[in-house]
């Protein structure tokens, strides 16, 4: 074992790989071992299906996680944002690196900004999350239903990539994914979390090992030393929100955390799904340890459900 390579699996996606890639470099520097890729195919990426209708929560997941239970991977890379929230047997987030831009981005044609969308645009997204937060912030938008991987989506806009001619105005994606992959230049604006809040992680990874391999040894020390205080705290209260409020990645729910000086900061929208202009938004702060995060999280949750949002999303069924 100490001298083979430590296998990294990672979804097929041109993000999964660029982001994977960043990954493995980090732990090889880090733990002074080599590291090879191994690409393992999820049903998120078979089925064609509407995200919010595969069914359950991780659909991008299980394959990975099957490949690092049977074996086949030490290590495999997540968006944390597509990480079911319940704990894996025998897995363990070994590591959740710096994160990066945590906002959604607008890109539309003609480098339109949300305001300036003309009356009626029609707007791309998948995610319910979006949707509502959109309609909420322009009632008056055609929200269109869209799946596909990011330069799919970025193809249905009007005029953006050359050679697609585009059926829409504008799509929403994460700002993560686009940096990721070297697309920022089709950002026609960065959504402020005032009107359009992220989905709980966002922008940032999740490094999975068996726990087992957690403990000790080379592979152990560089996910310690890769993992990255303020995004593990930020990320467990979103979690921890999420998973009170027994949701998963595409219940209509954002939040998003920030560290200030001394407290943790935790700000969450739970939108209602039926396309009604409602939306229940919260906040709070806790001290700056993964307990308070946690409870942190826990307490938003119960401020949120205590205001109805039970009624504006069926949030028992993920
Ligand atoms: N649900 C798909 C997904 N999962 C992770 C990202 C990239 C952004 C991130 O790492 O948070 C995306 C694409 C998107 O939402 O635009």
């Amino acid at each position: 074992m100490a001298h083979s390579p430590v296998l990294i699996g990672t979804r097929g996606s041109a993000l999964a790989v660029t982001q994977t890639t960043t990954v493995a470099n980090a732990l090889s520097e880090l733990g002074g071992f080599d590291v090879e890729l191994v690409r393992v195919r999820t049903e998120g990426d078979i089925n064609r299906a509407a995200l919010s209708q595969i069914g359950g929560t991780g659909v991008f997941v299980a394959a990975l996680r099957d490949s690092l239970l049977r074996g086949d991977c030490d290590v495999a890379v997540h968006s944390l944002k597509d990480l079911p929230t319940g704990a894996a047997d025998g897995l363990t987030i070994g590591a959740i690196p710096g994160r990066v831009d945590v906002r959604d981005a607008l890109c539309a044609r003609d480098g339109l900004t949300l305001a300036q969308l003309p009356e009626g645009a029609r707007v791309g997204t998948g995610s319910p999350r979006r949707a509502a937060q959109l309609r909420a912030a322009r009632p008056d938008l055609e929200v269109v239903d869209i799946r596909g991987n990011v330069d799919t989506r970025l193809g249905r806009v009007a005029g953006l990539v050359e050679g697609a001619p585009g059926d829409l105005d504008a799509v929403v994606l994460a700002a993560a994914g686009l940096a990721r992959l070297g697309r920022l230049e089709m950002v026609s604006e960065f959504l402020d979390p005032s009107v359009m809040l992220p989905a709980p992680g966002q922008g940032a990874l999740a490094v999975e090992c068996r726990t087992a391999d957690a403990a000790e040894g080379p592979l152990s020390r560089a996910l310690a030393a890769y993992d990255n205080n303020a995004a593990r705290l930020t990320v467990t209260a979103e979690r921890a929100l999420l998973n009170r409020l027994e949701a998963g990645c595409t219940a209509p729910i954002g939040a998003l955390a920030t560290v200030t000086e001394v407290r943790l900061h935790l700000e969450a929208v739970v939108c209602s799904d039926d396309g009604a202009k409602v939306m229940l938004r919260s906040a709070a702060t806790a001290e700056l340890d993964e307990d308070g995060a946690r409870a942190l999280g826990v307490r938003l949750a119960e401020d949120l459900l205590a205001a109805g949002a039970a009624s504006l999303t069926d949030l028992a069924v993920s």
